[in-house]
């Protein structure tokens, strides 16, 4: 393998337009390897490509009617429309990018496999119910190699306060109460409360919760289980511990520790959400899939088109069409157009109500959901290729650095994200080198209003910024390691992923009442639905899954795919729209 050599990339977050070719041919997984059908070649040419090539992006003329529209093939839409496919539906999916999963999307520079947001797997076990994406990818026949990884986390925190979050739950809760002998009972109270309801939670089976006869059913079933979470349903995570906790630095141990997941902090994070993952990692792991998190988006695709259904890439859409107030297709920017018995928009709220519908006053629901909840920063990541040999022996995969003061947690670059997935899968990186994902919160006003030169500049002095306080808390030699760099802004992420001001998913305005208000699928336009993490319950590869499993469990009802009882509907999103307003 020649040496790489050192230099700086120009502002390329996911793969230039200019390779259309080369990133259709990229479809077919990462590593090629990343979604092979069980007992099928990895070498074979997966469906997806296939019709992308064929589709050639946007063409000309009316088409359909579909079963279901999804704009947008993040994890969101692509596990409704793989569902619904599952079910007997036509589906069509239109993304806007030249391949599949938007935040769980890759991309590949100098052979270096990069995922494009999270790297951390939750939901990728072979147990339970919860392990959604196990589940979504088997509803078409797909299954993923994974790798175990042996620790979550690795937090390091002020006051050289140093916790791994170990894959075996007794190994954690040792290691956190050897830091705080005194807090014990606490930590034992907290932690022992979430695995209460990860429990409940794991005893479901998850469906569409704005469907009766399946939430009755599941009542009837394990009546302690859903009272169990109806209880906590409006709690947050910060308020349960304070109830059993009062040293502050592990107070603030617990908001790193949502923070992850929420991006705010225990106070504003949802006691069901904290409680899913605080446990899921011990229960189920991380586990990496083998050749990057893109396998899965790429798998899931080829298992849609292999259902029957179609993805079509290129395809901008920039219209719901409604007629009588109802959802009946969409248009492209192109001018074409598509029709459906129902469209599921993977776009953000802000993105699908403020633009898709931007000639439609915001419906009260709307206007209720942005009065609960802003959008968050976005981010800044870099993504860089460095020599192996900085890296000490075991280093871990996932690191949390706030380095010096609490009160920077959820500031703009005080926290850092460090993944390193080449720990798990060396095949990501050319031999003798490591990749190096790291991220922190932006917002998009910092970065407006520059000229190019300007903005290339801030990037570089950011993110050597970041690179320096990395180099000295954990790796020294880091900058001269460095043999690849790409550094991505609020802009890149906005512009790419095509989520409004890049932003990171939805972050309560002040103190929820924890999951009451976020809405589910359904809207209040006839036969258009939400799918995503600005739906129940949030932010989050696994969370999206199951807004995805819902949405296609409510849609398949709706179009007579599965059973349904139009008046305990009417009872039952009437409750809901109802108890979102005490929210
Ligand atoms: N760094 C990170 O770890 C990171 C960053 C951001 C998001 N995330 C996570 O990623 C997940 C987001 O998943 P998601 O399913 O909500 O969606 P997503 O944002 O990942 O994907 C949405 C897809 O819809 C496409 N799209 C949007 N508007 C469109 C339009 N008008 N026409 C056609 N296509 C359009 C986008 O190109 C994108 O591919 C969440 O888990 C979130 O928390 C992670
Ligand atoms: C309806 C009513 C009213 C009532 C009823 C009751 C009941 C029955 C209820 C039920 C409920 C349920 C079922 C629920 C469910 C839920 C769930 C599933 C949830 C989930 C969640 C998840 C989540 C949130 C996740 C998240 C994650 C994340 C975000 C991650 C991230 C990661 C990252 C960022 C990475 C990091 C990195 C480093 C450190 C490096």
């Amino acid at each position: 393998m020649p040496p790489l050599a050192a230099r700086v990339h120009a502002p390329l977050l996911l793969a230039p337009a200019a390779r259309p070719a080369a990133r259709l041919r990229a479809s077919s997984g990462p590593r090629g390897g990343g979604g092979v059908r069980r007992g099928a070649l990895a070498s074979e040419k997966p469906a997806a490509v296939a019709v992308a090539e064929k589709a050639g992006g946007d063409g000309g003329g009316g088409e359909g009617p579909y079963d279901a529209i999804v704009v947008g093939s993040g994890i969101g839409g692509l596990v409704a429309a793989t569902q619904l496919a599952a079910k007997g539906a036509r589906v069509l999916v239109l993304e806007k990018y030249l391949i599949p999963g938007g935040s769980s999307g890759y991309y590949r520079r100098d052979g270096f496999t990069f995922d494009v947001g999270s790297s951390v797997m939750f939901g990728f076990s072979d147990k339970g119910n919860l392990n959604l994406i196990t589940q979504a990818l088997e509803a078409v026949g797909r299954k993923m190699e994974v790798l175990p990884d042996p620790s979550t986390v690795h937090f390091h925190l002020p006051g050289d306060l140093s916790v791994l979050v170990h894959r075996k739950y007794e190994d954690f809760i040792n290691e956190l109460i050897s830091k705080f002998p005194h807090e014990k009972e606490g930590i034992l109270k907290f932690y022992g409360i979430c695995w209460k309801i990860f429990n409940s939670l794991n005893s479901l089976e998850l469906k569409s919760l704005e469907e009766p006869l399946y939430l009755f059913g599941q009542f009837f079933q394990k009546p302690l289980e859903c009272l169990t979470l109806a209880y906590y349903l409006p709690q947050n995570a910060g308020d349960i511990a304070r109830k059993f906790i009062k040293d502050q630095a592990l107070l603030s141990f617990i908001d790193a520790e949502c923070f992850i997941v929420s991006t705010v902090n225990a106070l504003q994070t949802p006691m069901i959400n904290a409680s899913m993952v605080l446990c899921d990692r011990h229960f189920g792991g991380i586990n990496y899939p083998v050749g990057g998190v893109g396998g899965i988006a790429t798998s899931l695709a080829d298992g849609l088109v292999e259902k029957g259904s179609e993805i079509r890439y290129k395809a901008n859409v920039t219209n719901v069409i409604l007629e009588n107030g109802k959802a009946i297709g969409v248009r492209l920017s192109n001018g074409k157009e598509f029709f459906a018995k129902t469209v599921i928009s993977n776009a953000t709220r802000w993105d699908t109500f403020g633009k898709l519908l931007k000639d439609k006053e915001l419906p009260e629901e709307e206007k209720n959901f942005q009065k609960n909840y802003v959008k968050a920063p976005s981010f800044l990541s870099i993504h860089m290729g460095v020599k192996a040999s900085v890296l000490p022996a075991g280093t871990d995969c996932h690191h949390f650095v706030l380095e010096d003061d609490w009160n920077n947690l959820e500031k703009p670059y005080g926290s850092i994200f460090l993944s390193i997935p080449t720990v798990l899968d060396p095949s990501l990186a050319p031999e003798g080198h490591h990749i190096l994902h790291i991220f922190t919160t932006a917002g998009i006003e910092d970065w407006e209003g520059l000229s190019r030169k300007e903005y290339e500049e801030k990037k570089e002095v950011v993110a050597n910024g970041i690179i320096r306080r990395l180099e000295k808390e954990l790796f020294p030699g880091l900058e001269d390691s460095i043999v690849l760099k790409e550094v991505g802004s609020p802009k890149t992420h906005r512009r790419f992923l095509a989520r409004n001001d890049g932003t990171y998913g939805p972050m309560p305005r002040g103190k929820p009442k924890g999951l009451l208000a976020m809405p589910f699928n359904t809207t209040s336009i006839d036969g258009l639905y939400c799918v995503g993490d600005s739906c129940f319950p949030g932010q989050g590869v696994i969370a999206v899954a199951f807004s995805g499993i819902m949405c296609a469990h409510r849609v398949a009802a709706d179009i007579g795919l599965e059973q349904k009882s139009p008046v305990l509907d009417a009872g039952l999103l009437g409750l809901l729209r109802w108890l979102r307003t005490l929210a």
